[in-house]
């Protein structure tokens, strides 16, 4: 028998053989995508026992944080050096508003809603302190918006790509569409993609920046775990 070697095992979000600023963060924040996989909403979506209200929370609550994404790419365009940057931004936004509400409609199929249907007018707080994080973090350099930014795509496409190394995704699981799509290799490569650039930028970044992009990052992850939190317990006002 071969031991199995790190290298390939989707538990931790950072491979032994990675190096750079952003492996040095997850390896650092592992133990929040650790909560951040075993929360109990996760589970739920995993197990396929989530309750309807939850995800249907859920959905509405992230249709607005994605608006807020696609804002954040509109700071990114204004912080861009050049147009290499620019033209980054640019697609990842094309694919965010055309694309990425795919996650949804698939809960939404499940839930027998539709999307209009699951739409909410507020921000619950714990998303919009979420958005309030990421915009702030627009206002500071590159380097940090991307920090701030990062989490985002980071823990789901792990937790997708985790989830099904573990147990293969089958048809008939109540949530397929919503795990396949972010199980893709398609994001995978969009993540890599995005660690390559934050990892450039912070080679180029003084200390001083880099401690604020590192806090950027590791309260990303922690609010990414509230949102499942605000989700779980169907959070409001
Ligand atoms: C709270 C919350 N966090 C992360 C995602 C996933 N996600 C949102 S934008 C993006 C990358 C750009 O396409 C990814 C992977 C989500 N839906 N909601």
């Amino acid at each position: 028998m071969t031991a199995v070697t790190l290298e390939n095992d989707q538990t931790t979000p950072v491979a032994a053989s990675e190096s750079g600023f952003t492996a040095e963060l997850g390896r650092r924040y592992a133990h929040l995508f650790e909560d951040f996989y075993q929360h109990p909403f996760l589970s739920g979506l995993r197990d396929g026992t989530l309750a309807p209200e939850k995800v249907q929370h859920y959905v509405g609550q992230d249709h607005q944080y994605l608006s807020a994404y696609v804002r954040c790419y509109g700071l990114g365009l204004t912080l861009a050096p050049d147009r290499e940057w620019m033209r980054y931004f640019h697609e990842r936004t094309g694919f965010l508003l055309d694309d990425e509400s795919e996650a949804h409609l698939a809960l939404c199929a499940r839930l027998g809603v539709t999307y209009e249907d699951a739409q909410v007018e507020r921000l619950a707080p714990s998303a919009k302190a979420y958005v309030d994080h990421m915009m702030e973090a627009g206002r500071d350099t590159l380097g940090t918006l991307l920090a701030a930014l990062l989490p985002c795509p980071w823990t789901y496409i792990w937790a997708a790509d985790r989830y099904a190394h573990a147990e293969p995704i089958q048809d008939d699981h109540p949530f397929a569409g919503w795990w396949r799509f972010y199980a893709d290799d398609s994001c995978l490569q969009m993540l890599e993609e995005m660690r390559a650039k934050l990892d450039a930028v912070a080679a180029q970044a003084g200390p001083e920046e880099r401690a604020r992009m590192e806090l950027a990052f590791e309260l990303s992850v922690r609010h990414e775990i509230r949102f499942w939190q605000m989700a779980w317990s169907l959070e409001t006002w």
